[in-house]
Parts: structure tokens; C-alpha cells; sequence
């Protein structure tokens, strides 16, 4: 993993020629002219460490010290000191800076000191890793439920993609759970327990986007009294999920692109870029390739969000989970009414396993809450209570189902097993809309 040296001093040329210096020897240097900045960039899942001067106007380096010790204590940060300050070096020992470097002072001198700082930060940042994948692997499958090869696979993918740095795109029906997924990959990153920050872009109103998002500066726009930090600085250090981002203005899809490629933000009416800690999930129920070819996404957007795609399965697509799903949406609903725990019955599981849930775990959701209170859970399911056809229909697709899983999908043991013909599998099928690729072609063989 690349490691990064944020380099902090007021005086630019003292700042050029450190940062000069400082690549020479090899180390990928940002360098910023005050701490205030270097607030946003340095946060927890920052693998790197900090150099400062430590006499500055506005917030000094002791500090820029306490506050990013604030936030991780582990954050090794180097304080430059005036020649025989030697009061101001103990200050910074005791404030729990790493190190400090005395004025004036040889390059080698300070790529010693980085190297072992940064070879420090290594560890912490891989340990963390480790230990944040072991603690969270049984809570995932206690959070992300269930045994159904679809939901295996969407585990398998947030167990991957959660640790990482990568932005992401998480695709699925409406109500199929994706903002619980991207809060479960914040939870197994190093960002977990910084702002998970969650904003609807199909419900941010047109003309304060900008200023709500990216912040403001004082007089930016009248009535714009005082300065304001935008959302996007708020979750600094952790994750912004951007719902529905197929609703994004094409236009604040094209600055948000560069946010992601370049990783800083300008506030309106200033022209400074404030570097931005962050990392952006983004949850989508279009399909964004097809509104990209409509026009009405970026195509290059979607290109840097789809690089790392997770895809929510619809509740269809895992009937066998609904049961264990259903026992736990019970007893979540009556933890929150403060309502007896109540198990339901085997026939009431099987008959949910029959429906259709058009509006997925949100659906399923509505259904616990009714049958913890003791009301009829059928009327949860909306307009499309099951009649009796519906339930045979439910049941019938479901044996078939079961039946092209148990056999591998071999041809004729599936219709053999069920005691109808091949003609009659095909047809109930595609009546059940079951792929036909299920079946594995040219398999009617005795074999
Ligand atoms: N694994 C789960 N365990 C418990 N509740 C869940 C789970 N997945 C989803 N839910 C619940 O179902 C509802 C819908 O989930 P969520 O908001 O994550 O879905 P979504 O796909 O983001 O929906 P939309 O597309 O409408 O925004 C929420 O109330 C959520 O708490």
C-alpha cells in the first residue's frame, strides 16, 4: 500500500524545499500550508504519517497534534522545533506526538525519523485490518443472514470489498437491504467507528446541493452569513453513502467525479481545495448502464463506481433464506415495540417462503412488526395478498426449485424425481420464470 508523508508549514519556502528534499529520498510527499487542512486528510484510515512545524499562525502545530491524536492515537506525527526549544519538545513528547526534529536539520536526519514512523503506521494499519476482519466475520453472518448461495456469494463480497479503501457500487431491487450492506462494509473498515454519513440524492433539494454537499464560505451567496462545512467534510475520516445515485444532476455527477478522482473539495466561493478523507459508497435500484446509455448518467462515473460492484440479491433469489430471515426480523420488531418475543409456527414460515416479496427485506420487515403485534401479517404483504392459486403457485415453483438444486441440474433426474415429463418441467418452468440455464443442456442421457 502506498504511504503517504503530509508535510505542514506556513512558510512556503521552507515548505518547497522539505517537500523537494523529501521526494528525492523516495517518499510520496502532500504538503499543506496550514493545520487546519491537514484536519480532513489525516484521519483514521490514513496510512501515513505527519510532519509539522510547530509554530504557526491559527492552529499550531500542538494543536494540529491534540486534535489528530483525538481521533487516532496511533497517527505518528513529527513536530519541527526552533533551535533549543526544548520545553516545547517535552510539551510535544508528553501531548503523544512520535517524534520531534530540532531547526535546522539535515534531510537525512528526517528520513530516518519518517522511515521508522512510517514503517510504525505499516503495522498499525495492517493489524487493525486483521483484527477488524476476524472480530466482524460471525457479526456479518449474524447481520447479512442465511444459507442461500445468493447471499453466500453477497458475504463473500463484503467480506472482501468492506476492509478496503475502494469506493464501491451496491445494486439491487428496492428493499433487498443495501444500505444495511453498506453500513456492515463501513462497520469492517478501518473507518468504522467514524461518520457513517448517509445522503439521499434523490431527495437533496435542487438549489442548495452544492453549498450542503461541498460547505460554503462566508458571502458565497447572500444569506450566507458565516462559513459552513458540507456534509461531505462532516464524515471526515470515515464513509459517505450516496443513495440513489442514479437521481444525481448530471452536473453535480460531473464535480462529483472529480471529488473522487482527486480527492479534494473547494467550498463554494473559495477556490482553495480542502483535501477529503473519505471513502464514497454509492447504492443504486436502476440500472446505471442503461441510464448511462440513455444519457441521463456519466458514463465515466459509472465506470470508476462499477469498478467494485456488490449486488443484493431480491428475496426471490433466496427464498430458502426467509425463514431465518423472518425469525429475525421478529425479534428484532419486538425488541423495538417492547413486545413479547413470538416464534412462528412451521406452516407460517413455509407459507412466506411462498410469496413473492415485491418489496423485499423492507416487506418481510412489515410482516414481523405485524405479527409481533398480534395483527394479521397477510395484510403486510400488500396488494399481493395470496390467494390459494398464488400459494399453489408459490409451493409448486418452489419443489421444482428444490428439486433441479438437488439433482444439479441433470434433466432427467429432475423430471423423473418430480414424476412428470420433460415437456411439462420445461413448460412449468418457464410459467415460474426459472431460468432454463438451470438445467444442464444435451443431459437427458441416461448417464
Ligand atoms: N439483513 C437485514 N437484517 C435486518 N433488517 C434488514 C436487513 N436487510 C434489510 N433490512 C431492513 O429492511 C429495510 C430495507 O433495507 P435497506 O434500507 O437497507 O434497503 P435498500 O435496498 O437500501 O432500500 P431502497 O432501495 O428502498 O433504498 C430496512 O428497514 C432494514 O432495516
Amino acid at each position: 500500500m502506498k504511504q503517504t508523508v503530509l508535510l505542514i508549514d506556513d512558510e512556503e519556502a521552507m515548505r518547497r524545499s522539505t517537500e523537494q528534499a523529501l521526494e528525492l529520498a523516495g517518499f510520496t510527499v502532500h504538503s499543506l500550508p496550514s493545520a487546519e487542512q491537514a484536519l480532513g486528510f489525516a484521519g483514521p484510515g490514513f496510512n501515513g504519517a505527519v510532519i509539522s512545524d510547530i509554530r504557526m499562525p491559527g492552529m499550531d502545530g500542538l494543536g494540529l497534534l491534540e486534535r489528530l491524536v483525538e481521533t487516532d492515537r496511533e497517527l505518528p506525527v513529527i513536530l519541527i522545533t526552533g533551535h533549543a526549544e526544548v520545553s516545547l519538545a517535552v510539551e510535544a513528547m508528553r501531548r503523544g506526538a512520535y517524534d520531534f526534529i530540532e531547526k535546522p536539520f539535515s534531510t537525512q536526519a528526517l528520513a530516518a525519523v519518517l522511515r521508522r514512523a512510517l514503517d510504525h503506521r505499516g503495522l498499525v494499519i495492517e493489524n487493525r485490518r486483521l483484527r477488524a476482519a476476524a472480530g466482524q466475520r460471525d457479526d456479518l453472518e449474524a447481520r447479512l443472514p442465511g444459507r442461500s448461495a445468493a447471499v453466500i456469494d453477497l458475504r463473500r463480497f463484503v467480506r472482501t470489498l468492506g476492509p478496503s479503501e475502494a469506493d464501491a457500487l451496491i445494486t439491487g431491487p428496492t428493499g433487498a437491504g443495501k444500505e444495511v450492506v453498506a453500513l456492515a462494509m463501513h462497520d469492517l473498515s478501518p473507518r468504522a467507528g467514524r461518520p457513517f454519513i448517509a445522503i439521499n440524492c434523490a431527495a437533496l433539494p435542487a438549489q442548495m446541493i452544492e453549498s450542503e454537499l461541498f460547505g460554503h464560505e462566508a458571502g458565497a451567496f447572500p444569506g450566507a452569513m458565516r462559513p459552513r462545512f458540507g456534509r461531505f467534510e462532516h464524515a471526515r475520516g470515515g464513509t459517505i453513502l450516496l443513495d440513489e445515485i442514479g437521481s444525481m444532476p448530471l452536473d453535480l455527477q460531473a464535480r462529483l467525479l472529480r471529488v473522487l478522482q482527486d480527492r479534494v473539495i473547494t467550498r463554494l466561493g473559495s477556490n482553495d481545495p480542502i483535501p477529503l478523507d473519505v471513502r464514497f459508497l454509492a447504492t443504486s435500484k436502476a440500472d446505471l448502464a442503461q441510464a448511462a446509455a440513455a444519457g441521463t448518467f456519466r458514463q465515466d462515473l459509472l465506470y470508476r463506481l462499477a469498478v467494485a460492484t456488490v449486488r443484493v440479491p431480491p428475496l426471490s433469489a433466496r427464498r430458502e433464506d426467509i425463514p431465518l430471515l423472518f425469525l429475525k426480523l421478529v425479534r428484532e420488531a419486538a425488541a423495538r415495540h417492547g413486545v413479547e418475543d413470538r416464534t412462528p409456527d412451521p406452516e407460517l414460515l413455509a407459507d412466506l417462503s411462498a410469496l413473492d416479496w415485491p418489496g423485499n427485506l423492507r416487506e418481510l420487515r412489515n410482516a414481523a412488526d405485524r405479527f409481533v403485534l398480534g395483527l394479521d401479517w397477510m395484510e403486510a404483504a400488500g396488494p399481493a395478498t395470496p390467494r390459494l392459486p398464488d400459494r399453489v403457485a408459490g409451493f409448486e415453483r418452489s419443489v421444482i426449485a428444490g428439486a433441479i438444486a438437488a439433482h444439479g441440474g441433470h434433466l432427467r433426474k429432475v423430471y423423473e424425481s418430480l414424476g412428470i415429463s420433460r415437456k411439462t418441467l420445461y413448460e412449468k418452468m418457464q410459467k415460474h420464470g426459472l431460468d432454463r440455464h438451470l438445467i444442464l443442456e444435451g443431459d437427458d442421457s441416461d448417464g
